[in-house]
This record gives structure tokens, sequence and C-alpha cells, in this order.
């Protein structure tokens, strides 16, 4: 299981450095913000060999301009794309599926498409994460994701239990794509995700000291490093 840490600024991506996968994004503009190309540039400069991962937002159903921000993030270094699906409905979530990984592979085959949907779909009237994986596959992407849309504290696990994510981590296996799970994920909730298994766990608020708005601590990311061995 890697843990992928989400700084907003270079400063913070250098307290980051521990962590295995560095996840550029801008938290001020939702849960999946995206931050700036130039930001995306420097953080890709001081990870070295470490992959770095951009979100570009919580999309509305607009294809093109989602696969021209994952066209843009790739350009800028990314190494990993992520794309929230803030909207409802099976055939939409197909076409901005299928366009931001056309925007991404035609150029970086290598690069990983993520796709994420949110765990409280339900009280946000998007489109459930279990939908989401014959889709993500069928496209060519590589990683289903679940993480919260409304960041207020409440975490993935107040909305799915662990035989929910259990669930999605395998329906994904079955269709070859990874797995990855975030939203106000908890130092106690590392055990339960080590049975649940994904192939990689995204967090900020847990490296902040529980307050994503506050700033991620070296120490934290450390910690977090040391549980998941
Ligand atoms: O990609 C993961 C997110 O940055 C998770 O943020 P959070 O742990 O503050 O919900």
């Amino acid at each position: 299981m890697q843990l992928l840490v989400s700084p907003s600024s270079i400063e913070e991506a250098r307290s980051s450095l521990s962590a295995d996968i560095i996840d550029v994004k801008k938290p001020s503009e939702g849960s999946l913000g995206a931050n700036f190309p130039w930001v995306i540039q420097e953080i890709k400069k001081i990870a070295g060999k470490k992959p770095v991962s951009a979100a570009i937002g919580d999309n509305e159903y607009k294809p093109g301009t989602a696969a021209l921000s994952a066209y843009g993030a790739a350009h800028a270094g990314a190494d990993f794309i992520k794309v929230g699906l803030m909207f409802d409905g099976t055939d939409r979530a197909r076409d901005v599926i299928e366009a931001v990984t056309t925007a991404v592979k035609r150029e970086f085959p290598e690069k990983y498409v993520v796709i994420a949907a949110y765990s409280d779909f339900q009280r946000m009237g998007t489109i459930s994460p279990f939908a989401i994986s014959r889709l993500v596959a069928d496209a060519g992407a590589d990683v289903a994701m679940i993480d919260t849309g409304i960041k207020d504290g409440k975490s993935t696990f107040a909305f799915m239990d662990e035989e929910a994510l259990t669930r999605f981590v395998e329906q994904n296996r079955d269709l070859g794509l990874q797995t990855a799970l975030a939203g106000s994920l908890k130092f106690e909730d590392l055990d339960a995700l080590k049975r649940i298994n994904p192939e990689i766990i995204g967090v900020r608020g847990m490296v902040c000291g529980g307050d994503r708005t506050a700033t991620i601590r070296i120490e934290l990311v450390e910690k977090a490093m040391k549980m998941l061995v």
C-alpha cells in the first residue's frame, strides 16, 4: 500500500518527500482542487525520482475542459493525473473518463490516469464509486479512486464501511485496475485500510495534524510511512 500525500505548495512538498507519491493540489479550490502548472513543475523538480500526481479539479460535466486540464497537468510533469467526477450519470461519466484518458495517453502512455468518485456521493447527488470501475477500465485509465467531496471532517468511513470499501477494491482488481482510497483518513483508520488493502491511500488532513487547512508536518508523514510497513 503506497502513501500519497497532498501538498498545496512547494514548501509543503518538501515536507512530504518521504511519501511514496507527492500529489499536488489546491485544497482551497475543492476536494480535488487543481494547482497552477508552475507549482506542478517546481514540485516535480524537487521530487527527484518520486512520482508526482496532480489533481485537476472536481469536474462538472465538461469533457473538453477536463481533457485540456488533464493534458496540461501531464505536460507540467505529473506522472498521475487525478480527475474528480462531481456530477451524476453513467454516460456523462464515460464521456469525461474517455476524454481525459485520451488526452493523457495519446502522448504519455506511461502516465497514470486516476478517476475519482466520492464516498459522500449521496449527499452531493454525484455518481457512485461503484459505477465508475467498468468505465475506468474500458477507457484504459489506471486507478479508480474514492475521496470525500465535501471536506467537513466526515471521513470516507462515515459513508462507506469496511465491507463496501473492500468490495470496491476487489471490483477494481477484477478489472485490472488499481484502487486509491482517501477522504479525511486518520491514523486510527490505518489498520482497517491495511485489511482493505488498496494500492494507494491518499491523505492531507492526517499529516497536517487533523486540520487540512493547516500545514503538512514532516514528522507526521514519516509516522504514516512507518505505520504502513
Ligand atoms: O488525495 C487525497 C486528499 O488530499 C485527501 O485529503 P484529506 O485527507 O484532507 O481528506
